[in-house]
């Protein structure tokens, strides 16, 4: 059994990570499954939104220049939205027209109903002078042909694949999403739901990942369970490498006799890290096996939390072409507590906010109601070996 050699900084391994992943390829997806999803390519009107002079109101197509003066202007039609009026308004001419109606030719204005006055003979009177323009929306006013409207990247909202209806879009090309397995190893391990019975405890850490990975826009492929046999965890390796784009590895990251592994990673394919300088998730690996990143997640459950935000979450989510950053609120709170760290080592704190501040939550990296509990993390920086109190810190928020 070996000791981790050397540990490279975090930094250090993201600037690794950064360097060896690139989105995933994109694929037309129909517009109405593409909620959430990722616009690859930026997407530019094909048409002028409204494509004709659109009526904003319900009243009366006018000449702005027969307003001036309060005569009275002969109803010579009307205009309804997809029912034109078909002729010209001439001087002295008014139409009635509804709200989303085309604005008929040689009208310049739109006199709202509430400013009309109908006389008994169906003549109507402006109460105010109209400006030119007035309650009617150009051509291309809200969106203009040929203009980009949607940035590539963008993951789509609601209105935004609103918008692309609007423009007569009905494809979108998307970023694939990343197809993820999960693997749990252990003889240990229950499956989820299991009640602890014995020396055994139930898989905690596959549901949390599942919840990870859909929040990070990718898919997970059903948990596949590994005992500590090499022989079997390398087949599992090699059968989840071939069939997705990243592999998660709870437990077995250690240098302990059945830890197999990290073996077996680097026997398939790469070994690119193994142990980081970092508290809790120390023993955290990142290989690559196939086309697939495969992470090495500690089974300490809030070690495998912070290796997956730190290092898999970030992976997974620059392959599905979202921000690759912490997808955390942050915000600047003042430590109310010492927290002490070592130089050299990145330390992942769980913190709630306490007396106007934020606090250490007890409970080491074996537990899970300590991030339960936790409103979010600070990270204490390589260059630190303590924070003090009173110290502002940045707290990345576990809740919205
Ligand atoms: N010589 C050294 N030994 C260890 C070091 C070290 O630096 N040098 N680091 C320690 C740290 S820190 C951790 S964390 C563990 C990581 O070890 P493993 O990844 O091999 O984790 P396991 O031993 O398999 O499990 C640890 C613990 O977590 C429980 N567990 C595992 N999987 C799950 C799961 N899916 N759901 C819930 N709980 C799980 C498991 O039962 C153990 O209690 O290595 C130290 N050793
Ligand atoms: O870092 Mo281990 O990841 O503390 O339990």
């Amino acid at each position: 059994m070996k000791g981790f050699r050397e540990r490279p900084s975090v930094g250090a391994v993201l600037e690794l990570l950064d360097s060896r992943l690139r989105p995933l390829s994109p694929e037309p997806v129909p517009l109405l499954e593409t909620m959430g999803r990722v616009l690859a390519e930026p997407v530019v009107s094909p048409v002028n939104v409204p494509s004709f002079r659109k009526s904003a109101m319900d009243g009366f197509a006018v000449r702005a220049a027969d307003t001036q003066a309060p005569a009275p202007l002969v109803v010579t039609g009307e205009a309804f939205p997809a029912r034109p009026f078909t002729g010209t308004i001439g001087p002295g001419e008014a139409v009635r027209i509804t709200t989303g109606a085309p604005v008929p030719d040689g009208a310049d204005a739109v006199l709202m109903a509430e400013f009309a006055q109908l006389q008994p003979d169906g003549r109507v009177i402006a109460r105010s002078p109209l400006a030119a323009g007035k309650n009617v929306v150009a051509i291309g006013e809200d969106v203009a042909r040929d203009h980009e409207v949607l940035p590539a990247g963008r993951v789509l909202r609601p209105q935004d694949v609103a918008l692309a209806a609007a423009l007569g879009v009905n494809v979108l090309p998307v970023r694939r999403r990343p197809r993820v397995a999960v693997l749990v190893t252990g003889n240990e391990l229950l499956p989820p739901g299991s009640l602890p019975d014995g020396f055994k405890t139930a898989d905690s850490n596959s549901p949390m990942l599942a919840a990870l990975v859909v929040r990070d826009g990718a898919s997970v492929q059903p948990v596949r369970y590994v005992p500590d046999d090499f022989g079997i965890t390398c087949d599992a390796v090699r059968a989840a490498a071939a069939e997705a784009d990243v592999v998660l590895i709870t437990g077995g990251t250690s240098v302990g006799v059945e830890d197999h592994v990290p073996r077996a990673v680097a026997e398939l394919g790469e070994l690119a890290v193994h142990g980081v300088a970092l508290r809790p998730a120390g023993p955290t690996g990142i290989g690559f096996v196939a086309r697939a990143a495969v992470f090495l997640l500690p089974g300490n459950p809030a070690s495998c939390l912070c290796a997956y935000d730190l290092f898999a979450g970030r992976a997974i989510r620059q392959l599905g072409g979202r921000p690759r950053g912490l997808p955390y609120k942050s915000e600047e709170v003042r430590l109310m507590e010492q927290v002490q760290s070592a130089p050299g080592r990145t330390d992942f704190v769980r913190v709630a906010r306490a007396g106007g501040g934020v606090a250490p939550v007890t409970g080491g990296a074996a537990s899970l109601s300590a991030s339960v509990r936790a409103d979010g993390f600070i990270l204490v920086p390589p260059e630190r070996a303590a924070l003090f109190p009173d110290e502002p810190v940045t707290l990345w928020l576990y809740d919205a």
